[in-house]
C-alpha cells in the first residue's frame, strides 16, 4: 500500500460513532430522508438493490424519483418508498445508469437534484456529474469507472490551458489504478474536490481534506453483480441520517463513507458464512450487522 502510514484502517469501534440510533422524539423526517435517482430501462435491478439496502440501513424515508417504469419494480419490492419528489437530506444518484443514455432521459431532473447542495453519492452513470454537483459529494467508482472519470476531467481541464495535465500528468488507465489504488484515490479526491470511495478487495476512502481510510478483509464473495449498488444504498442512508453533522462539518463525509464500507463488508460476511452470496443477501443482512456493531460485537 502506498504511504501506508497515512492510511487508517477503519474498525467497528470507530464506525459505531457514526451510526445513528433513533430517539423517542424522532420522526421519519428528523431521522433523515434519502432521495434516490437510480436504475434505468436496461438496469432496473440496481434501483431495487440500492433502495432495499438504504431502507435496511435505517433511514426515515426514501423518496425514489427515478424512471417511472423502474419505480413500479422498486415499489413491488419496497412499498415503503415514496414515489414523489420533495425535501431530502441526501441523494443517491446513478447506480444502474449509463452517462451516455442518462442525459437523453433524465437530464433536467438530475441537474435539479445535484444542484440542491445536500450530501450526494454519485455512482456508476452519474460519476461525471461531480463537475456540476453542489455540496459535498462522495464518488463510488470501481477502477474502470475512476479511469473514465479522470479521463473526462482531463479532457475538460486540459482544454482549459493544459493546467490539469501540467499538475497531474496524463490520466491513468484502469490497470494503472488497479496497480496503485491508494495513489489514485488520493489524486482523484484532490483533483475533483470530492470524497472518493475506490471499491475493491481493499477499499480506499480519500477525502479532499486529507482524510485517508481503508477497509480491508472484505470477503471476495462480494465480487458479484449488484453488490456495489447495495453499497450505494447503505452510504446514502448513512449520509441522510448524519445530515446535520455534515452540515456543520463536511469532514464528516469520509468517516461516514468508511463506515458504510465496513457495514457492507460485515453484512457480506454475515450473509456468506463462508459460502456464496447474492447482492440482496447483503442488503438483508444489514439490520443484524448494525445491531451487532452497536452492541460492540
Ligand atoms: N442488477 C443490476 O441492475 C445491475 C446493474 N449494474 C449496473 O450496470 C452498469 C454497468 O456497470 P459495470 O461496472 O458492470 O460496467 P462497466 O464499468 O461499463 O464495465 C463494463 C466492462 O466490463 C467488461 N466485461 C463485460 N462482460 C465481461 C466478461 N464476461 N468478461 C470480462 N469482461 C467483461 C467490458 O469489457 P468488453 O466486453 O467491452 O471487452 C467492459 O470493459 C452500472 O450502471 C451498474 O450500476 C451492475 O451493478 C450489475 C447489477
Ligand atoms: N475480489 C473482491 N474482494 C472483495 N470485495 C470485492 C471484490 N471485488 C469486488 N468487491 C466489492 O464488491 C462491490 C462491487 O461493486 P461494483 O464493482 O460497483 O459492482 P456492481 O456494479 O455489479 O454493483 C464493491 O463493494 C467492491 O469493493
Amino acid at each position: 500500500m502506498e504511504n501506508s502510514a497515512e492510511w487508517l484502517e477503519w474498525d467497528v469501534a470507530r464506525a459505531r460513532e457514526w451510526l445513528v440510533v433513533p430517539r423517542p422524539g424522532d420522526d421519519k423526517y428528523s431521522r433523515g430522508v434519502l432521495g434516490v435517482f437510480t436504475g434505468s430501462h436496461d438496469y432496473p435491478g440496481a434501483a431495487v438493490l440500492g433502495v432495499e439496502a438504504a431502507m435496511r440501513t435505517g433511514v426515515g424515508m426514501v423518496r425514489y424519483t427515478g424512471p417511472s417504469s423502474v419505480r413500479q419494480l422498486v415499489l413491488a419490492r419496497r412499498p415503503e418508498i415514496v414515489g414523489v419528489g420533495g425535501r431530502v437530506q441526501a441523494w443517491l444518484i446513478g447506480s444502474g445508469m449509463t452517462s451516455s443514455r442518462r442525459t437523453l432521459i433524465l437530464g433536467g431532473e438530475l441537474a435539479q437534484a445535484t444542484a440542491q447542495g445536500v450530501p450526494t453519492v454519485l455512482d456508476a452513470g452519474a460519476l461525471d456529474l461531480v463537475h456540476e454537483a453542489r455540496g459535498s459529494v462522495v464518488l463510488t467508482p470501481h477502477y474502470r469507472e475512476l479511469a473514465e472519470v479522470l479521463a473526462e476531467t482531463d479532457r475538460r481541464a486540459g482544454h482549459a490551458a493544459g493546467k490539469a495535465r501540467a499538475e497531474h500528468g496524463s490520466p491513468p488507465t484502469a490497470a494503472e489504478i488497479a496497480a496503485r489504488p491508494a495513489l489514485w484515490a488520493v489524486r482523484a479526491a484532490e483533483q475533483l474536490g470530492a470524497t472518493v470511495l475506490l471499491k475493491g478487495s481493499v477499499t480506499y476512502i480519500a477525502g479532499p481534506d486529507g482524510a485517508r481510510f481503508t477497509v480491508s478483509g472484505i470477503p471476495s464473495w462480494l465480487a458479484t453483480a449488484g453488490t456495489g449498488d447495495v453499497l450505494g444504498g447503505i452510504l446514502g442512508a448513512l449520509l441522510a441520517t448524519r445530515h446535520s453533522t455534515i452540515a456543520q462539518d463536511a469532514a464528516a463525509i469520509a468517516p461516514i463513507a468508511a463506515t458504510a464500507v465496513l457495514v457492507h463488508a460485515l453484512a457480506a460476511r454475515r450473509a456468506s458464512q463462508g459460502g456464496p452470496i447474492v447482492a440482496l443477501d447483503v442488503a438483508e443482512a444489514v439490520p443484524a450487522t448494525i445491531a451487532a456493531m452497536l452492541a460492540g460485537d
